[in-house]
């Protein structure tokens, strides 16, 4: 019986066959994304570097001497490759578990294919068990609460945390995602949200899920 963290290294270890060559790549955050920096490190003389999407994973890239772009001076890029806290069948998921999720939307906009990287016990029937993290401009956070609220959600106030732009989170509990795209939208106009950590417009192009019986490429 594999552990998580194994089924984590499995999902990372595979996704370095999507890496191409001499390209920048965009790279999230996460336990699942630091195995993935671990390995991609191996291989770095391949790539011309990467794209990073929050201090954290900075930090880690720049451990192992990969070189880090500011995405404003890239004009491609190939991939993105990102973990998630849940992902559906339709590839849509939920992320910002870490806060990571608002220059993760960025940074996965900019790239051409989303490969999303996850162990089993990720993926669901249904989005929403994992509380919603929605991105917030402090001033705005109890009106949009009470707008969560009308939503059929339970948002709660992550504490002592600040995003790396210096916005908090409220993470939403018992909300009913069964249309993904249509909450992500309803949320997102919400005036004070920055983002909400829904990605079903830009869903993941491929998925490689590690589990028990092997690490399986999804599409
Ligand atoms: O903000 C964090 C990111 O969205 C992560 O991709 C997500 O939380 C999954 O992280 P982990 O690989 O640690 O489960």
């Amino acid at each position: 019986m594999l552990t998580a963290n194994e089924l984590k290294l499995a999902a990372a270890r595979k996704a370095l066959e999507f890496v191409p060559d001499d390209a920048v790549i965009g790279i999230g955050t996460g336990s699942t994304v630091n195995l993935f920096i671990d390995e991609l490190a191996a291989i770095k003389g391949r790539i011309k570097g990467v794209v990073s999407s929050s201090e954290a994973s900075t930090v880690r890239l720049k451990a192992h001497h990969i070189p880090v772009y500011d995405l404003n001076t890239i004009d491609e890029m190939p991939i993105y490759v990102d973990g998630a806290d849940e992902v559906n069948h339709y590839l849509h998921m939920i992320k910002g578990g870490g806060g990571a999720l608002t220059r993760e939307k960025i940074v996965a906009a900019a790239a051409q294919e989303f490969i999303c990287i996850a162990d089993e016990s990720k993926y669901v029937d249904v989005l929403g068990k994992f509380p919603l993290p929605i991105e917030v401009i402090p001033m705005a956070r109890s009106y949009v609460a009470r707008e969560l609220v009308k939503l059929g959600g339970h948002p709660e106030m992550r504490h002592d945390f600040l995003t790396d732009n210096g916005n908090i989170i409220l993470d939403v509990h018992d909300l009913a995602i069964a249309k993904p795209v249509e909450m992500e939208e309803r949320i997102n106009q919400l005036p004070g949200v920055v983002t909400c950590g829904l990605f079903a417009r830009r869903r993941a192009d491929v998925l490689v899920l590690a589990r028990q019986g092997g690490v399986e490429v999804l599409r």
